[in-house]
């Protein structure tokens, strides 16, 4: 048994061999082996392609714009964490189907949705920017957004009793158990004010990509988007140029790659080994409009955001 150049077990059995029968029975003589009898060939290495997956952050293009067409195939669900909320907040808001925030997050819908749209009366801009659900432990909302959303008719779950994950997890978790879209693939969670700030909560942000790698999530700041390329699949990042780019990363954060190749990119990897302590892709530029990644192992992608 040896391991195939894309990790999948190739077996193969031989069948076993006649020769000591001439020793039991002297009397019996052996005629040359009918081609019947000899073992087969090992057969041929076959590898299946990997299925593609395909990324696109059309989702940041303004209200006016027309979405490409597969974009209107994607469900998005919103989750905001307990951060300053990016500007891009309300269109974020308005293309979603599901809101949710994160414990302390709900604070920064209150207070940041009112900022963002500074020509509107405050009072009318928080009635308007309604969570669906509140979910966490609780230990972050203050009182009095806790009771004014709790007015408005928002489901509010107090998590407060599991310690062991955080509240992106549990909010990631109700989303993809909630939210009835009929086919999975086209469920796709934004996750606003994930990144900058304290690095525990970034890295423990970032632990939730693996956590539910089969569900396309992209953690969202107002510098950068970043999002997991699962090994299972061929990538194609559709990059939308007026909103992204052009400075972009690939992170071996779970563990090294032996082997990444990249199309798209000023410096491209081809059959390239990353780990940290040696390759990690930082500073790269996306030169064109479609980047493909094939990689052994989970990457994170990383691009910047334009102002
Ligand atoms: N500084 C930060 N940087 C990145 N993510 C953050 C930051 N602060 C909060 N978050 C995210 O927002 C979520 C909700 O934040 P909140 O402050 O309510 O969480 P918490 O679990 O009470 O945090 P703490 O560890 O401070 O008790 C966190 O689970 C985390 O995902
Ligand atoms: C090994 C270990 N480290 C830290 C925590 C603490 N923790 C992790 S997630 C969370 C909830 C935050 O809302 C808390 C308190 C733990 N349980 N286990």
């Amino acid at each position: 048994m040896r391991t195939g150049s894309l990790g999948l077990l190739e077996a193969h059995l031989t069948t076993p061999d006649c020769g000591p029968v001439a020793t039991l029975f002297p009397s019996v003589r052996l005629s040359p082996r009918p081609p019947s009898h000899r073992p087969p060939p090992p057969p041929p290495t076959t590898t299946m392609p990997l299925p593609a997956m395909t990324h696109s952050s059309a989702f940041l293009l303004p209200a006016s714009t027309t979405p490409p067409p597969n974009d209107a195939a994607t469900t998005y669900a919103l989750v905001v964490l307990n951060q300053r909320l990016p500007r891009f907040a309300p269109l974020l808001w308005a293309r979603a189907r599901l809101r949710v925030c994160a414990d302390g997050g709900a604070n920064r819908v209150f207070d940041g949705m009112p900022e963002l749209l500074p020509v509107e009366d405050p009072a009318d801009v928080r009635a308007r920017y309604k969570p669906d659900v509140i979910k966490g432990d609780m230990d972050s909302i203050r009182p009095e957004v806790k009771e004014y959303y709790s007015n408005l008719g928002t489901n509010i779950v107090d998590e407060s009793h599991d310690q062991d994950t955080t509240d992106l997890h549990k909010c990631v978790s109700f989303v993809t158990r909630e939210l009835p879209v009929p086919d999975k693939s086209n469920l796709c969670i934004l996750v606003l004010g994930a990144l900058g700030g304290r690095f525990d909560h970034e890295m423990g942000n970032i632990n939730v990509l693996y956590r539910f790698s089969n569900t396309k999530i992209v953690l969202l700041s107002d510098d950068c988007s970043i999002f997991l390329l699962p090994k299972m699949h061929t990538h194609e990042i559709h990059i939308e140029k007026s909103v992204e780019g052009p400075h972009c990363g690939l992170i071996p954060i779970g563990g090294p790659s032996t082997s990444t190749t990249t199309t798209g990119l000023r410096w491209n990897l081809d059959n390239t080994s990353m780990s940290y302590g040696g390759l990690v892709s930082t500073s790269n530029i996306v030169d064109d409009d479609k980047i493909t990644v094939t990689s052994d192992s989970d990457l994170i992608w990383t691009i910047s955001l334009r102002n």
